[in-house]
């Protein structure tokens, strides 16, 4: 569990977390969402003690970070896949850190075999492509098996499988009981990952609540009708609260009436209808109308679009099975056999 009360973190003038309380609970994944610049990595790096709030306090598992004994076994974090000695193997770096908690090497390779580094573990990180960094990431923040994970961004850089297995593996830990916060800039990922979601803007808190709550209030549900008479359905659908867009020929899309409303109105007056749904909003769109106002680092493209047009249908136990195998390399493909490319 991550408590936050009031946490704020002033650089200088600017303002990067302003007076934030959440609550990130267990047995769920919480996805941490906010347009670039609005105060996401600052309030991780703040979890975890590399940033000392300039107000307020957060708690990991009922304390400070820096107050836990065995902090790798509290809490695993992957905040910047690049911090990590470019010279060392995959495996020598797990083993680093590993020793300071006394994990075993044993758990070292479950780790590497779980987040399908086994092919690549001896060679050198500084030769390491993006997705593979950020498999070294997260294997570190799983080493210590910790009760609370914090993910950076980790599905960046990660092949479609990567992606596929990062969504399985937080489901599996959240499912076992695990507090998991994630921070993606993939909507459609973290539609299918997240349970909850908090969105940050311009370091506030806009938006925290389930995910099927968010998209329910932040978009506006839609009936689609598809039709042979458009003028005699427009007609008596006319009426105060509702809006009907008609964006192609034998198209039309209602908000403001339920959709057993519609059908009856179309029977109403003899009306064929070719086609009748509900078209829900995506997280994507809820999103975005969210964010709208607090985008700081805004294009052209994203000021002039209009989201609402576009609707779319416990215990340390080392021994534990992986949940999920992640897929392997190809090491041909993605190593970099000049040990030359970081962080690519
Ligand atoms: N060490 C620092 N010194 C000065 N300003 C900083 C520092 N770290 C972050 N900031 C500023 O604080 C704000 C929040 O940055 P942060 O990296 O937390 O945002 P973010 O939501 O993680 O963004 P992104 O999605 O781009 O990673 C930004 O305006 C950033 O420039």
């Amino acid at each position: 569990m991550i408590e936050a009360q009031n946490l704020t973190k002033r650089y200088g003038s600017k303002t990067a977390v302003d007076g934030v309380t959440f609550t990130v609970r267990p047995g769920q994944v919480t996805g941490f969402l906010g347009p670039n610049g609005a105060g996401k990595s600052t309030t991780m790096r703040m979890i975890v003690g590399l940033d000392r709030p300039t107000h307020g306090s957060v708690i990991v598992n009922g304390r400070p970070y820096a107050q836990h004994a065995a902090p790798l076994h509290e809490v695993g974090a992957l905040l910047d896949a690049k911090a990590v000695h470019t010279g060392r193997s995959a495996r020598s770096h797990l083993r680093a850190l590993a020793a300071t908690h006394r994990i075993p090497n044993s758990r070292v390779d479950q780790v590497i075999e779980m987040t399908g580094l086994s092919s690549v573990a001896g060679k050198r990180v500084g030769g390491f492509s993006l997705g593979m960094g950020q498999r070294l990431g997260i294997a570190a923040a799983l080493l210590g098996d910790p009760q609370t994970l914090i993910l950076d961004e980790p599905v960046n850089g990660l092949d479609p499988d990567g992606v596929l297995w990062v969504r399985q593996l937080v489901r599996g830990l959240a499912a076992q009981g695990k507090t998991v916060l994630l921070s993606s800039h993939l909507m459609s990922e973290m539609a299918q990952t997240a349970d909850h979601i908090i969105v940050l803007g311009r370091g506030r808190i806009i938006a925290d609540a389930p995910v099927d709550q968010l998209v329910g209030s932040a978009t506006a549900t839609t009936v689609r009708v598809r039709t042979p008479h458009i003028p005699q359905l427009q007609a008596v659908l006319a009426g105060a609260g509702v809006t009907v867009s008609n964006s192609e020929p034998q198209l039309l899309d209602v908000t403001g009436l339920p959709i057993e409303r519609v059908g009856e109105l179309a029977a109403s007056v003899g009306v064929v209808l070719f086609e009748l749904r509900t078209m829900t909003g995506s997280l994507e769109d809820a999103y975005l109308n969210l964010t709208r106002e607090d985008v700081e680092y805004q294009t052209d493209a994203a000021a002039g679009f209009d989201p609402r047009a576009v609707l779319h249908g416990g215990a340390q136990n080392f021994n534990q099975a992986p949940a999920v195998p992640a897929p392997p390399f190809d090491q041909n493909q993605s190593f970099d056999q000049n040990q030359q490319g970081v962080n690519r």
